[in-house]
C-alpha cells in the first residue's frame, strides 16, 4: 500500500512534538528563520529533537541565510534533512553535505523539470503555495494539478488542511505532504485534534490510492 509522508512544520513546543509523534508523523520541522512567527532557536530546537523517536527525522529550514549561520545551526541541531525556502542555489545548499529538500514558489510561471534540473542534487522538491520570495508557512494553496514526472520525490505544501489534504493527494499523488498553518490555533501552536484529523485524512486517502 502507498503511503504518502507527512512532515510537520514550524513546531516550537515539546507537548505539540509529543501530539504529532503519536499520530504517526515522518518528520518534524523546525524553522530556523529569525524573521517567522515560528522561529526557534537551534539550541531550542535541539532540546526538541531529542524527544524525536528513532524512524521520525528532524527538519531544519532556512530562507537566504548565510552559511555560517547554517552551518552553526547544523553543528547544534544535528538535523537529518535541510530545507531550503529562498533563492538559495543548488552549490549553496548542498555545500552542507546532507540531503536537502528545495522549496519550488508555486506561484507564477514554475517548471519543475527545470527545477529538478537544477537542484539535481536536491533529495526532493517541496512546492509550496507562496509567491517567490515570500516566507512559507503562509496557508496558501496553489493551482492543484496533476505533477509532471520528474526523477525526483515531491511533497506537496502550501495551504494544506485535514479538509483538503486527501484532494490534493488525489490529484497529485506526491511522495509527501507538508503542512503547518493548517494544524495550527496561532502560529507556532499546534492542535491535537487537527493534527491527528490530518494524518487520518492521509491515510484514509492512501486507501483510495491503493484500490484499483
Ligand atoms: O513557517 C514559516 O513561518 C516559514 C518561514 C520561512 C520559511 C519557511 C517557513 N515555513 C515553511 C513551512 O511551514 C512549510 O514547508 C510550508 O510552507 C507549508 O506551510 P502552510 O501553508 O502553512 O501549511
Amino acid at each position: 500500500m502507498l503511503r504518502t509522508r507527512i512532515k510537520f512544520c514550524g513546531l516550537r513546543r515539546a507537548v505539540d512534538i509529543a501530539s504529532a509523534v503519536d499520530c504517526g508523523v515522518d518528520a518534524i520541522g523546525f524553522v530556523l528563520v529569525p524573521a517567522s512567527p515560528r522561529f526557534i532557536r537551534a539550541e531550542d530546537a535541539a532540546t526538541l529533537r531529542t524527544r524525536l523517536p528513532p524512524f521520525v527525522s528532524a527538519v531544519a529550514l532556512f530562507k537566504d541565510q548565510d552559511a555560517a549561520s547554517v552551518q552553526d545551526a547544523i553543528d547544534t541541531l544535528r538535523p537529518d534533512l535541510l530545507q531550503f525556502h529562498g533563492g538559495e542555489p543548488a552549490g549553496f545548499c548542498a555545500s552542507f553535505g546532507l540531503p536537502y529538500l528545495k522549496s519550488v514558489a508555486m506561484r507564477g510561471k514554475v517548471s519543475l523539470k527545470a527545477e529538478a534540473r537544477r537542484h539535481a542534487g536536491a533529495a526532493g522538491l517541496l512546492l509550496d503555495g507562496h509567491a517567490p520570495g515570500e516566507m512559507g508557512g503562509q496557508g496558501e494553496t496553489f493551482d492543484w494539478a496533476a505533477l509532471p514526472a520528474v526523477n525526483k520525490p515531491l511533497i506537496l505544501a502550501g495551504g494544506l488542511t485535514p479538509r483538503n489534504v486527501a484532494k490534493g493527494i488525489a490529484l497529485m499523488q506526491p511522495y509527501g505532504v507538508d503542512v503547518s498553518s493548517g494544524i495550527e490555533s496561532r502560529p507556532g501552536v499546534k492542535n491535537a485534534t487537527a493534527m491527528r484529523d490530518f494524518v487520518a485524512a492521509v491515510r484514509r486517502a492512501d486507501a483510495r490510492r491503493a484500490k484499483p
